[in-house]
């Protein structure tokens, strides 16, 4: 059985439709990679999954039960935890704090997020403001963790970071895959690095999901037809 699954998920923004039509299917421990070119409907799909954004058609269920009609806090307390495109830790928090603020009982806590991001440690007193990008985003995954999620989901978490600070991060999510159950949904446009650590893609086109399968039969047709790469 699915853990996550999407049906038929059609949303709008206002009278602007921007999902036609999405089916996706996670199943638990795995990590499904969501793929398309700007613009396409990710960040919606993923709003959908969270409830923050509501759709108009189609079924979306969490842990077998039909999440459809939750608020978002409900939905986090389900254990759906969101790293946001962009980040958005509370500047004006340390480092500790923003850990605190979205700590939830569970496994993960201060020690294990350390242990997963160092550098969080030695930033612990630090307003998160003046972090780099690439500790910010250590911090915006440490935030998501606190939370003891069972889905993880990661909205560009490594767009506009230096090379080096990318390889830090898609360790970090190579070492969660490795030592934990989480189920991960990810999305990047890195597709080197979304290789080593999907199990499977969904191809989103227009609001609409077009291809899904392993990660390892996503063929270079399909990459010169969807991805552009
Ligand atoms: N708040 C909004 N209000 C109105 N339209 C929106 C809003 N957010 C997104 N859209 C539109 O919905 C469509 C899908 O956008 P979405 O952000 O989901 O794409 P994406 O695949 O995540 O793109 P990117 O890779 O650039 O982040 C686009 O046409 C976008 O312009």
């Amino acid at each position: 059985m699915s853990f996550l699954s999407l049906d038929g998920i059609t949303a709008s923004y206002g009278a602007s439709q921007a999902l036609f039509g999405i089916d996706l299917k996670l199943a638990e421990g795995e990590v499904l990679a969501l793929m398309g070119r700007n613009g396409m409907g990710k960040s919606t799909t993923i709003k959908v999954i969270c409830r923050l954004l509501k759709h108009s058609g189609g079924r979306v269920e969490f842990a077998g039960q039909d999440i459809g009609s939750l608020p978002a806090h409900k939905a986090a307390r389900m254990g759906i935890g969101l790293v946001p495109e962009g980040r958005r830790c509370f500047t004006n928090l340390t480092v500790q704090e923003n850990l605190y603020a979205s700590a939830r009982p569970g496994e993960w806590d201060f020690g294990k997020v350390h242990a997963l991001f160092p550098r969080l440690e030695e930033r612990s007193d630090q307003m998160a403001g003046s972090l780099s990008g690439g500790e910010q985003q250590m911090l915006a995954i440490g935030r998501a963790l606190m939370t003891n999620p069972r889905l993880l989901i990661l909205d560009e978490a490594t767009e506009g970071l230096a090379p080096v600070v990318r390889q830090e991060i898609w360790a970090a999510i190579a070492t969660l895959k490795k030592t934990t159950g989480l189920s991960i949904l990810v999305v990047d446009k890195s597709l080197s690095e979304l290789r080593q650590i999907a199990d499977q893609v969904v191809v989103i086109e227009r609001g609409k999901s077009v291809w899904h399968g392993e990660m390892g039969a996503l063929s270079a047709d399909v990459r010169d037809q969807y991805l552009g790469v």
